[in-house]
């Protein structure tokens, strides 16, 4: 049986955020804190979880949703009143209770249910209780190694070297009949060498741009790029860093880390259940046998906390991670597009346990470019914040080998130390100043944008009803999209969760999976007539001009917000 290990009480808030120990950085070396939540089940385990591991908290099968975030959330809200960015990160098998740890279980995302609420929404609304905070947050989803932005229609973004290019070869091309199987150069090698379909040639303009633009760096015409094709390959003291395009704050500490997603300010708590229901409902969901709402991507939320007090300011970032789970397909008895999502997320959670294997080996070597997923979460590891794991487990009996697995997981994990350092409070005055250069600077931004070549549809390409005609499509795959969030709401709503849809919904979203796929088409086809392509990519200037003025607008919103 499971020792009745019973929670510490959430420790007292303190009375104010901005104190002198936040407006000059500390450092310390912290151990990662280790919860286990066990999941409760008709048929009891007879594993002794103490035998594998000495976890800091052991929530038991009958622990409430208020004693998980008293146990949890206390001491991560309280590093982050000191100063500290933290993590908490659910890990474990699948239908184990992640998602019912961060988020809340099926359908409780609504202001009359408090008492269902995950992590996610009681931190949230707790930091927004506080008069003197400024809340904005981010989502991104790793789905099959790949990023994508939950706040801005699941957008691709580039982590790394895994970005737009492959997304769109995974996404658009399905490799069939003379071609399936044939390896090639071109696409990734998923057509064979010398193809020349659309998608081929824009592989090929992609790559020719970026020779262009290394060229035109390494000649000094243009400033050394720190995003947008690799963010990873910003270079500092002649060394490759691995870091996500790391701002800097007035103070002289790391702001915060993104690899360009949008930045969404919260104001309220329906703000804050907005938010959560989003991300819960954008995410990739399957049933198989373990969990009929299974998630199969990782989901990344990052809060980004502005605190005013005293005349001083200090910001902090709070990360919440719902990983997907470790299946046995022999077990989870997944087919098709579901085993290899399943492989697809062992494998990340394989390059995770390499990451803590070298860390508590305190190997020199860390892989974190070994998965999309290690490359977002390396922050919480080597990075200056405070970690905590929750590892999720299910009581049952026929769970026992994976519970072993995840608690072994955990020990390992409670070896890993890291080295937190508490950000440095500025006071308000140069934030003010921050506020007028930034407004100025995208002025003069805006105005710099509008003389680079923005791409888009090359009217003189093609005839003028086939512009027409894609541009009443993209208005079209707008309007579905809007349509598909309302229904979305309306069904989570009505109390059906992640899995409900509707017969409207089910066909509304076919209809706009197949014309995001024709518009996609379209804007990469050669026009048979003229020989020339549709549709003209940004210029690779625009394009990193564009997203530093995202940046600026976004950190400008946390401001004012
Ligand atoms: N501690 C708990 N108490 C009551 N019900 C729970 C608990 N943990 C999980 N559940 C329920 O078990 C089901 C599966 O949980 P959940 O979806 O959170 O698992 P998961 O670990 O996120 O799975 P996956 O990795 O497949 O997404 C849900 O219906 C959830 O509400």
């Amino acid at each position: 049986m499971f020792p009745d290990v019973s929670p510490p009480p959430l420790p007292a808030r303190r009375k104010s955020r901005t104190s002198s120990t936040a407006s000059s950085p500390s450092s310390s070396y912290i151990n990662i804190t280790v919860g286990v939540r066990v999941r409760p089940s008709k048929v009891p385990s007879s594993l002794d979880l103490t035998s594998f591991i000495t976890p800091h908290h052991i929530l038991m099968p009958s622990t409430t949703q208020d004693v998980s975030y008293a146990t949890l959330a206390g001491p991560v809200l309280r590093k982050l009143e000191q100063g500290y960015s933290t993590s908490i990160v659910a890990y474990g098998q699948t239908g184990s209770g992640k998602t019912h740890t961060i988020f809340g279980p099926p359908g409780s995302l609504r202001s009359d249910t408090p008492s269902s609420w995950g992590l996610m929404p009681r931190i949230l609304s707790e930091l927004l209780s506080s008069p003197s905070n400024t809340l904005s947050a981010s989502a991104v989803e790793v789905y099959q190694d790949l990023a994508y932005d939950l706040l801005d229609n699941s957008s691709p973004l580039t982590v790394g070297s895994k970005g737009r290019n492959q997304q769109s070869v995974t996404r658009n091309v399905a490799v069939a009949g003379p071609l399936a199987g044939k390896q090639g150069k071109s696409n990734g090698g998923a057509h064979p060498a010398g193809c020349y379909c659309c998608y081929c040639e824009r592989a090929k303009m992609a790559k020719q741009e970026e020779f262009k633009r290394m060229m035109a760096e390494r000649r000094g015409e243009i400033p050394p790029m720190s995003k947008g094709v690799d963010p990873f390959k910003a270079r500092k003291g002649g060394k490759v860093s691995p870091n996500v395009d790391k701002r800097r704050t007035s103070g002289g500490g790391t702001e915060y880390a993104t690899v360009g997603e949008k930045l969404r300010s919260l104001r309220n708590l329906e703000d804050v259940l907005d938010l959560c229901r989003t991300v819960e409902l954008s995410r990739n969901t399957a049933s198989h046998d373990l969990n009929d709402r299974s998630s199969r991507s990782h989901c990344l939320v990052s809060v980004h906390v502005l605190t005013s007090e005293g005349g001083r300011t200090l910001r902090t970032k709070c990360l919440l991670v719902d990983l997907a789970g470790s299946e046995r397909i022999a077990k989870s008895k997944v087919e098709g597009v579901r085993k290899s999502q399943a492989i697809e997320i062992n494998k990340s959670l394989t390059a995770l346990g390499r990451i803590i294997k070298s860390l508590s080996a305190r190997s020199r070597h860390v892989p974190y470019r070994d998965s999309t997923l290690t490359m977002l979460l390396k922050d919480s590891f080597s990075g200056r914040a405070s970690t905590t794991f929750v590892v999720c487990v299910s009581e049952g009996e026929e769970h026992d080998e994976e519970t072993k697995r995840s608690l072994e997981f955990g020990q390992r994990l409670g070896g890993v130390r890291t080295n937190a350092v508490a950000s440095a409070s500025i006071s308000d005055n140069s934030i003010s100043g921050d506020k007028d250069a930034i407004v100025r600077m995208i002025a003069s931004m805006k105005s710099e944008l509008s003389t680079l070549d923005a791409g888009g549809v090359d009217e003189s390409a093609t005839n003028p009803a086939a512009v027409r005609k894609f541009r009443s499509d993209c208005k079209r795959l707008e309007g579905m999209r809007k349509r598909i969030k309302h229904l979305e709401e309306v069904a989570y709503k009505a109390g059906e969760g992640r899995n409900a849809s509707s017969r409207e919904l089910a066909e509304l979203r076919d209809a706009h999976r197949r014309l995001y796929e024709d518009v996609e088409r379209v804007k990469y086809a050669v026009d048979r007539t003229t020989q020339r392509p549709f549709w003209r990519e940004p210029s690779a200037a625009w394009k990193r001009k564009n997203e530093e003025i995202k940046g600026l607008v976004g950190r400008l919103a946390m401001l004012r917000a």
